[in-house]
C-alpha cells in the first residue's frame, strides 16, 4: 500500500486563483491589498523565502512593499520600519522575517506590530482572539494543514491528533483551531517531555509532525490508514530538506504530504489569504 499525496502544491494554485478573485473585487472598491516584508540580515534562505511570498503577491495582483536591514540594525532602527509599515496606507499587511539578530528583542517587534496588519497571525492580540473566539487573522501553518485535510476530504471531526513539538508557529497555536466546534477534533500535544511517542502516536488518525526532528516519526509508530504531515524543515549536508516523518511511512499511511511540496505551498497561501482578508476587513 501507498499512501495518498496530500498535494500542498495544487491545493495552493487553487486558494491562489480563488484570492484573484477576491483581490480583483477589492480593486474595483479602490483597495490594493499590499503585503509588507521586513527582512533583517542577509541569510540566503531567508531571503529566498521573501522573494517566494513577492512572487505569489504578484500572482494573485497583490502589491509588494520590501524593506531590508542590515544584520548590523539596532532595536531602534527595526521598530523604526515597523512604525513605518503601521502607518503606511499602501501596506495591507505585513510580515517581520524571523529569526531576527542575536542581541534583538523579538517579541518587543512583535507587539509594536498594528494588529489590524498581522498576516502571520502569530501577534499576541491575533493568538488572544483565536483563543477567545474572535475573528481575526489565523496563524498560516496550522490554517494551511487544515485547509490541505479539508480539500482532500479527510475528516477531521472526531479525529484524534496527535500533535508532535510545541513551537509557536506550528505546534503550540494548532491545537486551538483543531479543538473548535467549526474542526472538532480531540487533539493530544506531544513534546521532549511526553514519556512514550510511539504509544501516542499509534492513537493517532492524523499526525502533525512538528518537531523539527529528521525522521521522528517511524513506520512503525503510525496506525495504518492514518493521514501524516510532515512539517519540518531540517537541512542534510547538502542542503536538502529533511522532513520529520521516515519516508517509510507512506507504505503505513493512508494519507501523506511531501515534503517539499506540503505543508510549505499552503503557509504561503494563507499569508496571501490573511493579507486579503486584512484588506476586506479594513475596506469594511
Ligand atoms: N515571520 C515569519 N513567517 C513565516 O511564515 C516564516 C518565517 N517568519 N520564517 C521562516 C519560516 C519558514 N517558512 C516557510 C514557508 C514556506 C516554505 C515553502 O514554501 N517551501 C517549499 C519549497 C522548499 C524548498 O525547496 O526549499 C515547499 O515546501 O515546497 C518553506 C518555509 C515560513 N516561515
Amino acid at each position: 500500500m501507498s499512501a495518498q499525496i496530500l498535494d500542498g502544491k495544487a491545493t495552493a494554485a487553487a486558494i491562489k486563483s480563488e484570492l484573484a478573485v477576491r483581490v480583483e473585487a477589492l480593486k474595483a472598491r479602490g483597495v490594493t491589498p499590499g503585503l509588507g516584508t521586513l527582512l533583517v540580515g542577509d541569510d540566503p534562505g531567508s531571503r529566498w523565502y521573501v522573494n517566494g511570498k513577492h512572487r505569489d503577491c504578484a500572482q494573485v495582483g497583490i502589491a509588494s512593499i520590501q524593506r531590508e536591514l542590515p544584520d548590523t540594525a539596532t532595536q531602534e532602527e527595526i521598530e523604526a520600519v515597523v512604525r513605518e509599515l503601521n502607518d503606511n496606507p499602501d501596506c495591507t499587511g505585513y510580515i517581520v522575517q524571523l529569526p531576527l539578530p542575536k542581541g534583538i528583542d523579538t517579541n518587543r517587534v512583535l507587539e509594536l506590530m498594528d494588529p489590524a496588519k498581522d498576516a502571520d497571525g502569530l501577534h499576541p492580540v491575533s493568538l488572544g482572539r483565536l483563543v477567545l473566539g474572535i475573528e481575526g487573522p489565523l496563524p498560516c501553518t496550522p490554517y494551511g494543514i487544515i485547509q490541505l485535510l479539508r480539500h482532500h476530504g479527510v475528516t477531521i471531526n472526531g479525529a484524534h491528533v496527535v500533535v508532535v513539538g510545541r513551537g509557536i508557529t506550528v505546534g503550540r497555536s494548532i491545537p486551538l483551531l483543531l479543538t473548535r466546534k467549526s474542526e472538532n477534533a480531540t487533539v493530544t500535544q506531544c513534546h521532549t517531555g511526553t514519556r512514550d511517542l510511539a504509544a501516542q502516536l499509534k492513537q493517532a488518525d492524523i499526525v502533525v509532525a512538528a518537531a523539527g526532528v529528521p525522521h521522528i516519526i517511524k513506520p512503525e509508530d503510525v496506525k495504518p490508514g492514518a493521514a501524516v504531515l510532515d512539517v519540518g524543515v531540517s537541512r542534510d549536508e547538502h542542503g536538502k530538506i529533511v522532513g520529520d516523518v521516515h519516508p517509510g511511512v507512506a507504505e503505513v499511511a493512508a494519507w501523506i504530504s511531501p515534503n517539499p511540496g506540503g505543508v510549505g505551498p499552503m503557509t504561503r497561501a494563507q499569508l496571501l489569504v490573511n493579507v486579503v482578508e486584512a484588506a476586506e476587513r479594513a475596506a469594511g
